[in-house]
């Protein structure tokens, strides 16, 4: 198959004048979801009421949409599931793995993780009684530090802010050389390029779906376990859905078959029916292409950018093999520059302390958005026009 860009974008409601740039945070709206919506709440929820549960298959939607999440990161049927928030995922997935490795003392993680993975696993060793340490090391160190004392890796495939990209074979290979269980936050890798999770052969992976798989903010996250470890797992969150058999009402908790444990409690059926419309512009993609394009663009950036605005520093790596699907770059005026940006209608974000950061989404954008970020931040550095008061005004969502 080859994608049609242009056919892609046409599937999406962009904001009217603005340059895109932050499919990395929150994805734009899929115009197939205003009508799915429509007509889960009219048809579904207001039609049938309760009868939704049966009469719509809502009861299936994790399992149903865990398929289609699983054709996108090289995971089989009934193997991925979805629900909750992507934090609450890591730590099911954290607790799992270290239940499966009792005698070992260490988590080990990296700096670039995002902020929650690393609360998660602080908070799950607070609540064990049970000798662990969390050991962040730099990136580049985490080959170093795989041992038989670690229980779990626990890394997020591509950093939020600089967009370097893990060796996620490379890596969960010499972590299962020494034993250990490997966790994989692919937050910013589904959808965003070709992932193979059982190819890998990773125990877990988690993530998110409102970014690149474009399900709207608060979307569900999703959960894959290995099929031959899923019936196995002890999960630390045991909710009802989870449950071999949710309507018996049982006062004892007894895991539902495979990744099924891993569900808690009532699924979002709006926020799943977002995702469900969402997902179809995937039937026209291929992720090779769509990996190709995102590198051709992301070059232009980083080129386009090395040309006219040689203060920015570029953090991502310039090798393909080494980065996600955003460009990210470093200078001290960051938030305001971006703040600047944003109110000329490029819309990407910033990172604390300095991170410039655009996501590179090729469903939705092409060499037009890429130019006119260029030309945009070239003229505001050139007159230095983001040093303004209302430019250095913090937002609470930033
Ligand atoms: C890599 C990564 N992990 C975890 C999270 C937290 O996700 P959530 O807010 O859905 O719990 C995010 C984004 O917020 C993220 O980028
Ligand atoms: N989930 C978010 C939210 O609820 C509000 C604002 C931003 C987000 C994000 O997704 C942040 C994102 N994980 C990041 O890479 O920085």
């Amino acid at each position: 198959m080859t994608t049609d860009f242009a056919l892609t974008r046409s599937y999406f409601e962009l904001p009217e004048g603005v340059a895109y740039l932050d499919g990395n945070s929150l994805g734009p709206l899929p115009k197939a979801v205003t009508g799915t919506l429509d007509t889960t709440l009219r048809k579904e929820w207001g039609r049938m009421a309760i009868g939704g549960w049966n009469r719509a298959g809502w009861m299936e939607m994790p399992a149903r949409l865990g398929d289609r999440i699983g054709a996108l990161i090289g995971a089989a049927p009934g193997t991925v599931t979805l629900g909750d928030t992507l934090s609450i995922k890591v730590y099911q997935a954290l607790s799992a793995a270290i239940q499966m490795r009792p005698g070992r003392r260490k988590i080990l993680s990296d700096s670039g993780n995002f902020p929650s993975d690393l609360y998660m696993a602080q908070g799950l060793i607070d609540a064990l009684d049970r000798d662990l340490e969390l050991v962040v090391v730099d990136p580049e160190d985490v080959r170093d530090h795989l041992s038989e004392d670690v229980a779990a890796l626990m890394l997020t495939e591509v950093d939020y802010r600089t967009g370097r990209r893990h060796d996620m074979a490379a890596l969960t290979e010499a972590a299962h050389a020494d034993g250990i269980v490997t966790i994989w936050d692919l937050a910013h890798s589904a959808g965003a390029l070709p992932v193979d999770v059982a190819g890998c052969k990773t125990e877990f992976a988690v993530g998110c779906t409102y970014k690149y798989l474009n399900s709207g903010p608060g979307g569900p996250a999703f959960i894959y376990a290995r099929p031959d470890i899923a019936d196995g797992i002890r999960p630390a969150l045991a909710g009802w859905l989870g449950h071999d058999a949710p309507f018996a009402f049982e006062p004892d908790y007894r895991p539902a078959p495979g990744i099924a444990r891993m569900r808690v409690g009532t699924p979002p059926i709006l926020q799943m029916a977002a995702l469900d419309a969402a997902l179809d512009v995937w039937d026209e993609v291929d992720m090779d292409d769509l990996r190709a394009r995102a590198l051709e663009l992301g070059d232009r950036l980083i080129d386009g950018v090395a040309a006219a605005c040689p203060e920015l520093v570029l953090a991502t790596p310039r090798d393909p093999a080494h980065r996600g699907s955003q460009v990210s770059f470093r200078h001290p005026d960051g938030y305001a520059i971006m703040q600047a940006l944003i109110a000329r209608g490029v819309v990407g974000d910033f990172r604390a302390p300095d991170i410039l950061r655009f996501g590179i989404t090729p469903l939705y954008i092409g060499e037009g958005e890429i130019d006119r970020a260029v030309e945009i931040l070239s003229d505001i550095m050139a007159r230095k026009s983001y040093d303004r008061p209302e430019f250095r005004t913090r937002n609470a969502v930033t």
